[in-house]
């Protein structure tokens, strides 16, 4: 069946550069990010060579998206105790550079817990160092095999749900390879379908204001040849009524303890539209994700950006050479006007008919599970 919204997909001519990876080159190690703030018009590779700059890059998106900001974290930490900084404070300065995304500090804790095991058994600084590296690496090898194992249970549960085997699926924001050591979360799940022939389409929400999914999930789906299609934010609604949405898939950056989901702003409207449609709205995200010591959605705190994301349009550089790059951006709204932004909304319980993780799918709609996917939570990230 051909459908006039579709995207034209394209095999990508060659692998995606790596979201992170850490270099040691002869003047000392630096952590290598893929620039997500130029992508998708430009791949060009931040190189950071001390912390201050790694937390410049999360605050600014050039690195993003709630798994991989635990790695970044990891990373951030070997890469201060690597070249000699103080790294309590480096862990102090990574863990707060983003606050609603748990993964952050929690990825800053397991390589400072690593450096700091070391260091109390009386070893050199080396010694620590390495140790802080070798559970960066670990974290990243972690998350690796986590996107595939919910890519796998994802697909499954919308093959249960969604009988007759051809999904269209609306996805928010991104949260493909470039927010992970794999493939993702919610996008994984949307490319294993496509893997197995069972994605018809994919409905891509622009995501407003820095169009994480105009600019990089409608890059992903373009190098993996996805039949996708691009919306704005506003027209997910008709999509819904005209009945062209089989499922939800969405990330998280934070699941308080009662199943509450904090991602990005503009989730929590598709989790009521999908409420009032009798549409599947399911949650993709790592165990690590579950925040036991969160108690419930008023209790998580939502990152404020600046008010200039909404009254200015940025973009990536553009192919003739214009350049609009991140904060200096096209001014539409008059100069002055404040606007709100916040970076996340939260998603109550009741609206949420799963959450895939890779080590379960638990249903807080019935409220079954989410206890359990705590208590596996708090396994992981306290040890
Ligand atoms: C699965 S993590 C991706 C998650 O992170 C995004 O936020 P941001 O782009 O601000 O880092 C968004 O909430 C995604 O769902």
């Amino acid at each position: 069946m051909t459908d006039q919204y579709a995207g034209t997909p394209s095999d990508g001519d060659r692998p995606m550069l790596p979201v992170l990876r850490w270099e040691e080159p002869p003047d000392g190690p630096v952590l290598v990010l893929l620039d997500q703030t130029r992508l998708p018009a430009e791949e060009v590779e931040l190189i950071c060579t001390d912390v201050p700059a790694l937390v410049r890059a999360i605050r600014t998106l050039a690195v993003r998206g709630a798994p991989v900001l635990g790695i970044a974290g990891a990373y951030g930490v070997a890469l201060a105790a690597a070249r000699g900084y103080d790294v309590e404070e480096a862990a102090a300065q990574l863990g707060s550079a983003r606050p609603t995304a748990v993964n952050l500090a929690y990825g800053v804790r397991r390589a400072l817990g690593a450096y700091r095991a070391v260091v109390e058994k009386g070893a050199d600084e080396k010694a620590a160092a390495e140790a802080a590296l070798a559970e960066a690496r670990q974290l990243h090898r972690e998350d690796a095999e986590g996107s595939a194992a919910m890519a796998a249970k994802g697909l499954a549960l919308l093959d249960e749900l969604l009988p007759g085997g051809s999904h269209r699926i609306l996805t928010h924001c991104n949260t493909g390879a470039l927010v992970s050591g794999g493939e993702g979360t919610a996008f994984a799940v949307a490319l294993a379908a496509h893997k197995a022939g069972r994605l018809r389409r994919l409905w891509v929400d622009e995501t407003r204001p820095l169009l994480q999914g105009a600019r990089l999930t409608a890059y992903e789906a373009a190098r993996n040849g996805l039949s996708y299609t691009l919306l704005t934010d506003n027209a997910a609604g008709s999509l819904f009524a005209a009945g062209k949405v089989d499922a939800v898939l969405i990330g998280a950056d934070r699941i308080a303890a009662d199943g509450s989901v904090a991602n990005k702003v503009g989730s929590y409207p598709l989790a009521v539209l999908a409420k009032y449609h009798h549409v599947p709205f399911i949650v993709v995200a790592p165990v690590t994700t579950i925040d036991p010591d969160t108690p419930d959605g008023a209790s998580i705190e939502v990152e404020q950006r600046s008010g200039r994301e909404v009254t200015q349009l940025t973009a990536p550089p553009q192919a003739g050479g214009a350049t609009v790059r991140q904060g200096v951006g096209v001014q539409v709204a008059p100069l002055g006007t404040q606007a709100y932004n916040p970076a996340f909304d939260v998603t109550p319980p009741e609206l949420v008919t799963a959450i895939v993780t890779e080590v379960g799918v638990v249903s807080p709609v019935t409220g079954g599970g989410i206890e359990e996917l705590c208590a596996r939570s708090r396994q992981v990230t306290i040890s």
